[in-house]
């Protein structure tokens, strides 16, 4: 058995104050502690391998496009992805309804093309972005299929490397644009890689997506000013286009942006396109110069496709085949958008735009062959001579120290320069303790002091615990969704993240309970000794951290920040009633007598009533009035025991915290749903996904394709379209 400072381990986690559920806690606590400190554990990767292909399919269009190696000098390794009855249903179980939210949906997407996926709100666009970069959220109530192909073979996005834009920009705030990229840099190239190699790569990302003029500006957030939203977006495609993928996947990357900041961001993403990469985007209504940025555009409404193909004048010729003609000086893209968007003003527009888009997607159907698909794809043969003719570095992911130290440089710069945030703590810790120095103020040594004494420490301990919580629970959240992003790159492991933000918080967290202690301690004339106040500082600091892991387990425990608002303060209220003042623990139900041994509050109050109480004498005069701290102890039940004790305690919790923490994000990885094999009648009409060869030349084409429409759609409504007034 493995010793500790003379104890064996059994005693060790012998519990959170003891016995019981604490054993079982500080069990779990250490054997998640072993698995964190054993190995960089796995990155961060969905469950769902399985759903695509068989291994020796993936290796093969991996090996294709070069998996597993990043290009240094710029080339990118093109990647076309076809896709063909995409069919995304929502069952609904009180209704025993089902919604299509994709149905039957084609497309391509080629290297040096950018696609833009167009259709009003509602109508798909995501959900079709999410369903091809394979990161559509897995749910019950979901059936997903339909024919994916990547290069010519049927696979999915393992078998490439793309990256994802999300609508949502989130970063470090307190880290320059700069220092954001050199640690995304650090953290996902090869080691091999020189310090010198490192920052040129990461300047000539700075210089390719404009940033070099706030490359050393803090990226900011709500509180603190810092970059732009056109900025911040262009930092977040540079720090996808790190790891060099085939694939850039964008989800409304002009969403929020000012009309110049959207057409910067776009002709980013033109340019990334003509470097060679395959850009798809999805997009609501761009101004008319962005819509001219595109290759080709899928356009859905409800769902449904109306249109996928060349971009520009292409779509307007084809709508105007059944009348629809955009007139001149307006907007194409507004153009399309009215002409597929239901009108609700009235009844009738309801009925006529509905009757109208159905006829479209209905044509669209019936024809989608003759635009789409026009050119063969690149043989295997291609792809293999420019993986020859590039020069190639072997990926390897750094060590679990690496990490470690690269992370906790990250986690010091933000923790330490968030000067806004620290000053408030810093205030509202001061404040406080003045308040309760104030209203406590100058205790002597009567009687009736002997409940004051109680009454401060139990409110210090639960202002040091709320204050931690608070502000722990206020930003892990958005925190964990970074880390989850990183982590699903592969940046880094779940261990050395933990611990670099335990190390790297505790200069400033224990500055604050530091603070309150130098203040409020004189004030209220606690036990005056240096070696007390030092004890007493020291307390409510381990209590402090202990109360700012609660906060990271309730952050990665619940989606949002306003879950983790309301179930933090609740669950630390139970820890409060079961803190050692309110209830007295011999008297609490048998049921509940595990809370006060697992209540952070509850032992910071017992180490401060320690330290406080011990050795002191009270003013008396009847023999039944409590003479000495040891007697004031014993009322509390707490008589015999030590403040190393209690440390221990806060410890183990801290420690449980952080384990469970651990455990959470590490279950908590996203689930995507995987995409089935459509069934046999979807599929009747073209299983396979190759260029659809026709004998007649094109003009015949166009004239057998319209009276196709005529003959088997619903006559058109003429359509006024408000854009073209
Ligand atoms: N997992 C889901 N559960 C329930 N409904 C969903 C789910 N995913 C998508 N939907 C619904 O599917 C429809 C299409 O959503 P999607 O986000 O793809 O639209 P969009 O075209 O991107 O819209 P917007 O432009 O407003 O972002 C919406 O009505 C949405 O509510």
């Amino acid at each position: 058995m493995v010793n500790f400072g003379g104890k064996k381990v059994g005693q060790v986690v012998a519990g959170i104050g003891g016995n019981g559920v604490g054993q079982v806690l500080a069990a779990v606590a250490v054997s998640l502690l072993f698995r964190l400190f054993t190995g960089p554990g796995p990155a961060l990767v969905t469950d769902d391998d399985s759903a695509y292909g068989d291994d020796d399919e993936r290796n093969d269009v991996a090996e294709a496009i070069g998996d597993g190696e990043a290009p240094v000098d710029g080339k990118v390794f093109p990647v076309t992805i076809r896709w063909q009855n995409i069919t995304c249903s929502l069952s609904d179980k009180s209704s025993k309804s089902v919604r299509f939210l994709l149905n039957n949906v084609r497309g391509e997407a080629k290297p040096g093309r950018l696609l833009a996926i167009m259709g009003p709100s509602g109508s798909g666009k995501t959900t079709l972005l999410n369903v091809l970069a394979g990161q559509l959220m897995a749910s019950p109530r979901l059936h997903l299929s339909g024919l994916l192909e990547v290069n010519g073979k049927p696979s999915s996005n393992k078998a490439y490397k793309f990256a994802y834009v999300r609508q949502e920009d989130l970063f470090f705030s307190q880290l320059t644009v700069r220092e954001t990229l050199s640690l995304a840099a650090e953290l996902q190239l090869p080691e091999i890689l020189s310090v010198e190699e490192r920052d040129e790569y990461v300047n000539s990302l700075l210089f390719k997506l404009g940033l070099v003029s706030c490359a050393d500006s803090n990226v900011g957030d709500a509180k603190v000013r810092g970059i732009s939203g056109g900025e911040k977006k262009r930092l977040s495609l540079a720090c996808e286009l790190i790891a060099s993928p085939s694939v850039i996947y964008a989800d409304e990357p002009t969403t929020g942006l000012d009309a110049f900041q959207a057409e910067k961001v776009m002709e980013t993403l033109r340019q990334l396109a003509q470097d060679g990469h395959t850009v798809i985007c999805s997009i609501h209504q761009p101004r008319g110069s962005v819509y001219f940025k595109f290759d080709d555009i899928v356009l859905l409404t409800e769902g449904k496709l109306v249109y996928a193909g060349p971009a520009r004048d292409e779509p307007l010729a084809y709508f105007s085949r059944f009348g629809y003609t955009c007139p001149d000086h307006v907007n194409p893209a507004e153009f399309l958008a009215d002409l597929i968007s239901v009108d609700y003003s009235s009844a009738e527009s309801v009925y006529l735009s509905q009757k109208r888009i159905d006829s479209l997607a209905e044509s669209f159907l019936q024809q989608s062959s003759t635009i789409l698909y026009a050119s063969p794809l690149i043989s295997r043969e291609g792809y293999k001579k420019s993986k020859l003719q590039k020069r190639t570095i072997v990926k390897k992911k750094g060590g679990w120290w690496r990490q470690f130290w690269l992370l906790l440089r990250r986690a010091w710069m933000q923790a330490s320069r968030d000067g806004p945030t620290n000053k408030v703590r810093a205030r509202m810790s001061i404040a406080s303790a003045i308040i309760f120095g104030s209203v406590f103020w100058r205790m002597g040594r009567s009687q009736t002091s002997i409940q004051d004494r109680m009454g401060l420490l139990q409110v210090a301990a639960i202002n040091t615990a709320m204050a931690a919580l608070t502000k722990t629970v206020g930003v892990f959240p958005k925190e964990r969704t970074i880390v989850d992003r990183e982590r699903a790159k592969g940046s880094y492991a779940l261990g050395p993240y933990l611990l670099s933000k335990l190390i790297a918080e505790i200069p400033v967290g224990a500055a604050f309970p530091l603070m309150f202690g130098a203040v409020l301690y004189p004030m209220a004339r606690l036990h005056p000794t240096l070696s007390r106040f030092g004890k007493f500082c020291g307390i409510v600091t381990v209590e402090s951290f202990a109360a700012s892991a609660m906060g990271l387990t309730v952050g990665a425990m619940v989606p949002t920040t306003e879950a983790a608002m309301a179930v933090g303060p609740s669950l630390m209220t139970v820890f409060i009633v079961f803190g050692g003042y309110y209830v007295n623990a011999d008297n609490t139900p048998i049921i509940f007598r595990w809370i006060p041994r697992v209540s952070l509050i509850r032992w910071a109050f017992q180490g401060l009533c320690i330290n406080e109480f011990l050795g002191l004498q009270f003013d008396h005069q009847h023999s039944f009035d409590i003479q000495t701290g040891e007697q004031a102890l014993e009322r509390l039940s707490f008589g015999g025991s030590r403040i190393s004790d209690t440390v221990m305690a806060q410890s183990r919790i801290l420690l449980f915290w952080y384990c469970t923490t651990y455990l959470l994000l590490e279950k908590k990885k996203p689930k995507y749903q995987q995409l089935e094999l459509p069934n046999p009648e979807q599929t009747q009409q073209k299983i396979q996904l190759e260029p659809l060869e026709t004998d007649l030349p094109p003009e015949k084409e166009q004239i057998k394709s319209t009276r196709q429409v005529e003959s088997e759609s619903p006559p058109l409504d003429m359509y006024n379209l408000e854009g073209a007034k």
